[in-house]
């Protein structure tokens, strides 16, 4: 018997695996999985059928829930295991590891608490099963799924679909070939009306796998017996019929143990002129024998086919394995290595996307070539040259006086007024480079297929770049404002002392007039300068600190800085169109 109770053991064990790795049948029922090789008891009845009462006489203790409504609201996985004699009773939760519960009505409270932690307070019904494991000396080895009692009608505060849900949830465990039905009918109620032969009847309709279970025999009505049903006339299974007699509400009103339920049990089945004939197949304690003989010839029959689907399952997980990676190693300075490692292959994506062989970086030149051209021509520079705008700047700064080289001032404000305008449009350039970069930072970590299962060092790397990048921005924005500050305040005096002469040397420099529509054809290239800026920002496309650094020019010796100028004016006054 040894190697036989180790079985159920080894199956129990595996059945926890299950759990843990959240494989529990699956009600898609998409693939094969291992809980469903795996044989295992399912209880099914409908309400009040005296379920519960049948798993508690089963185990010896009062260990359920109880109450009215639909109490069974999540599979409970009981697994039971045999004892030596005199080892002290204890119950324990999967979901809490380091606990062991000698007092049986905290394992109920539990249990209240574990379904309505899943299920939530509107009760709720979830197929996502409790286990609970019981080591006792009074038990057999056995392992018992008790799943929601099945019902035809929603109680209050319960959706009406949780009666199909039920019986669907129910349907997904006794319809596997490897369940074995433990349907519990009540006697005083006719057996064709029966929840739980119903659905036996369904899935397993030649009764191979089905144990038929008739509680409340003590209340049959006097002078009727259930020897038609029991000896299987009524309805016929495979299995044998065994009859049970309950603990009565009134016996657990007044606290009747279960070790004299049992006792209770056996004396009204060897006294009763019915079924004294039939006393030793009765009872809870010959059910849980016979449920757990059965169970471990299932068991022996099965080995074969597990044993095949778990060495499919270790070839598959091995192909994954290979497919994802090496393991990681546990000492930090091993640990760092592989991070860093991971990092230099996102950088390595990042890189490609800026410099080429990946798409996106290009969004960066579209910014220089389109957008900030768009947002320039868009300056209200019109208005700021219009001859009712010039001649008040310049009177303002400098009066009406006749000028030899140029009213100074006056230019002064022009250009540092038009050039002010050139602010928003610079920032706006260092936001929209920004937003790239950000964009690119995203895609990387996505395409990165080293980070594939590090989704923490994902959010990790993400979150640090982006910080950077934020960082970056800033100071990209402040010298952005400084280019153009710069730009402003360098006019020298020479500089205007000089323009008439310099503006003669750049005739027929550059391609000429700016717009033919013009009536006066301007001399002077007007897409120089935005050249210059493209051309700095265009060719490293790097990360954000170094297309700052390649916006801001290196400083350029004077004359260069003044003909810059000089073809700034030339544009704005080519823009304003006077
Ligand atoms: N006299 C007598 N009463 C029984 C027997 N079996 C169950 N009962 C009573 O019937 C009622 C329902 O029994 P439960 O074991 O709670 O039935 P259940 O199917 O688990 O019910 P729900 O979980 O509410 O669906 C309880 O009051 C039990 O005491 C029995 O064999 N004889």
């Amino acid at each position: 018997m040894a190697t036989m109770e180790s079985l159920i053991g080894l199956v129990n064990r595996i059945q926890r695996a299950c759990t843990v790795l959240g494989d529990y049948g699956g009600a898609d029922g998409a693939l094969p999985t291992l809980w469903e090789a795996l044989p295992s008891v399912a209880v099914v009845g409908g309400q009040s059928s005296g379920k519960s009462s049948v798993l508690e006489s089963i185990v010896g203790r009062d260990f359920l829930p109880r109450g009215s409504g639909i109490v069974t609201r999540r599979p409970l996985v009981l697994q039971l295991h045999q004892t030596e004699e005199g080892q002290e009773e204890y119950a324990e939760f999967l979901h809490l590891r380091n606990r062991k519960f000698t007092d049986f009505s905290l394992v109920r409270r539990e249990i209240q608490d574990e379904t309505d932690r899943v299920t939530g307070r509107r009760k709720q019904i979830s197929p996502v099963p409790i286990q609970l494991s019981i080591y006792s000396p009074n038990v057999v080895n056995l392992t018992m799924i008790d799943l929601p009692g099945l019902t035809k009608v929603a109680v209050e505060g319960q959706p009406e679909s949780i009666v199909s849900d039920i019986e669907n949830m129910v349907r997904s465990y006794v319809e596997k070939p490897n369940s074995i039905i433990l349907a519990i009918s009540p006697a005083n109620q006719d057996i064709a009306t029966s929840d739980a032969i119903k659905l036996a009847r369904e899935v397993d309709p030649t009764g191979e796998r089905t144990f038929g279970v008739l509680t409340k025999l003590d209340l049959m009505d006097k002078g009727t017996n259930a020897l038609d049903v029991l000896e299987g006339r009524s309805y016929r299974l495979q299995q044998p019929w065994v009859g049970i007699v309950n603990r009565s509400q009134a016996d657990i009103n007044k606290n009747v143990d279960m070790i004299a339920a049992r006792r209770n049990e056996r004396e009204y089945f060897e006294t009763s002129t019915d079924y004294s004939h039939l006393a030793s197949k009765m009872g809870s304690e010959y059910l849980a024998k016979l449920l757990s003989k059965h169970l471990e010839s299932v068991i022996r029959s099965r080995i074969p086919s597990i044993t095949s689907l778990i060495n499919k399952t270790i070839d598959e997980l091995e192909k994954e394995m290979d497919q994802i990676g090496r393991p990681v190693a546990v000492d930090p300075g091993a640990q760092l290595y592989t991070i860093l490692e991971l990092c230099r292959a996102f950088d390595r994506v990042f890189k490609e996307h800026l410099d080429g062989g990946r798409a996106g970086g290009d969004r960066i030149y579209g910014v220089f070539d389109n957008q900030l051209p768009a947002a320039l021509k868009k300056l209200p520079i019109d208005r700021h040259l219009s001859l009712q705008n010039v001649r008040k700047v310049v009177s303002e700064a400098d009066g009406y006086q006749p000028h030899l080289i140029a009213p100074e001032q006056g230019y002064r404000r022009l250009i540092e007024g038009a050039l002010s305008f050139f602010r928003g449009p610079a920032e706006a350039s260092v936001d929209a480079v920004h937003f790239v970069l950000k964009e690119l930072v995203r895609k990387s970590i996505g395409e990165t297929q080293e980070l594939r299962r590090f989704p923490s060092l994902q959010a990790e790397l993400a979150a640090a770049s982006y910080e950077a990048l934020e960082r970056f921005r800033e100071d990209g924005r402040k010298t952005a404002l400084r280019l153009v500050d710069m730009e402003a305040s360098y006019l020298t005096v020479e500089f205007f002392r000089k323009l008439p002469q310099e503006m003669g040397n750049l005739q027929g420099y550059g391609q000429g007039p700016r717009s033919k529509s013009r009536s006066q054809p301007r001399p002077g290239p007007r897409s120089q300068p935005k050249a210059k800026v493209t051309a700095k920002a265009k060719p490293k496309v790097k990360p954000k600190a170094k297309v700052t650094a390649k916006a801001k020019p290196k400083v350029k010796p004077k004359d260069q800085r003044k003909r810059r100028l000089l073809l700034l004016i030339d544009i704005l006054r080519g823009i304003s169109g006077g």
